[in-house]
């Protein structure tokens, strides 16, 4: 299995410098190798701790033109929502780089604004399955499964990731690769979401997690003290968990190394 590592930062500043350095070199070694960098967006804080990839050097340096975009969840509703993933990506990130749009692939804009969560995922996966034919998503060995290059991913203060909340069964979906959820405990309740084999499949999977409202579960997902989402969390190549000090604040001490 993958190693799952620990960095934790003294500021969220010095955490989004690290994860911009991270992003960069995994851009530069799958364009070299592929021609090709798959990404994977959450929604929550994850995108405003992008913000270093938008400043020198890595504006001018990432081949931009080489990414393709996804989302492990989206919220059930229009591009121009408020609550939408994909808007708070765009208007913060994406509109911020020249990332073709043919590359960049959000939820169906209709079947988001007409809330039917049930045919949202149905036809992400269609997407999904779409550019594994077209080899932009690599597959995981002879499963089948998509893989990704790189997910980075945010945990909520229970410990969910992407729309995978405790307690509730869509983690248990083995077969889909997009399911859905129409009471999601974290608002707005219609969303659609990865499942955990697709998630844990990717190559390279980043967990950001900043503040003490999530040490609690950042301690039961590392040290597997309760069984959290976000515990369940692994890769084929590494998973690499980003805190900040208050969110690493429940660990043992001397268990991660503060930068
Ligand atoms: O659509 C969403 O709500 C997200 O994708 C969700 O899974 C998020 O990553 C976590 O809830 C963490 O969110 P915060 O970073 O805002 O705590």
């Amino acid at each position: 299995m993958a190693p799952v590592k620990r960095r934790v930062f003294k500021t969220k500043k010095e955490m989004a410098v690290e994860l911009a350095k991270y992003t960069a070199d995994l851009s530069s070694k799958f364009c070299k190798e592929r021609g090709i960098f798959t990404v994977v967006f959450s929604g929550g804080d994850l995108i405003s701790w992008l913000w270093k990839l938008l400043e020198p050097p890595y504006i001018d340096s990432i081949e931009w033109s080489k990414w393709h975009i996804f989302w492990v969840d989206e919220r059930v509703c229009g591009w121009d929502d408020a609550d939408s993933n994909y808007k708070l990506a765009y208007d913060e990130f994406l509109s911020k780089v020249p990332i073709p749009a043919e590359n960049i692939y959000a939820i169906d804009n209709g079947l988001g604004a007409e809330g039917n969560a049930e045919l949202a995922a149905e036809r992400y996966e269609e997407c999904l399955k779409d550019k594994v034919n077209q080899n932009i998503i690599r597959t995981y060995k002879s499963s089948g499964f998509p893989q990704f290059d790189l997910q980075l991913l945010g945990m909520g203060p229970d410990g969910h990731m992407a729309s995978l909340f405790p307690g509730h069964d869509q983690i248990n979906e083995k077969v889909k690769w997009v399911t859905y959820i129409t009471d999601s405990p974290k608002p707005p309740s219609k969303r659609i979401t990865f499942t955990l084999t697709v998630i844990n499949c990717a190559s390279y999977n980043v967990m950001a997690v900043c503040d003490k409202e999530q040490a609690d579960s950042v301690e039961a997902a590392l040290n597997h003290t309760k069984d959290v989402p976000a515990g369940r969390l692994t890769a084929d190549d590494e998973v690499v968990w980003f805190l900040d000090q208050a969110a690493a604040s429940k660990l043992p001490h001397g268990w991660c190394s503060i930068l």
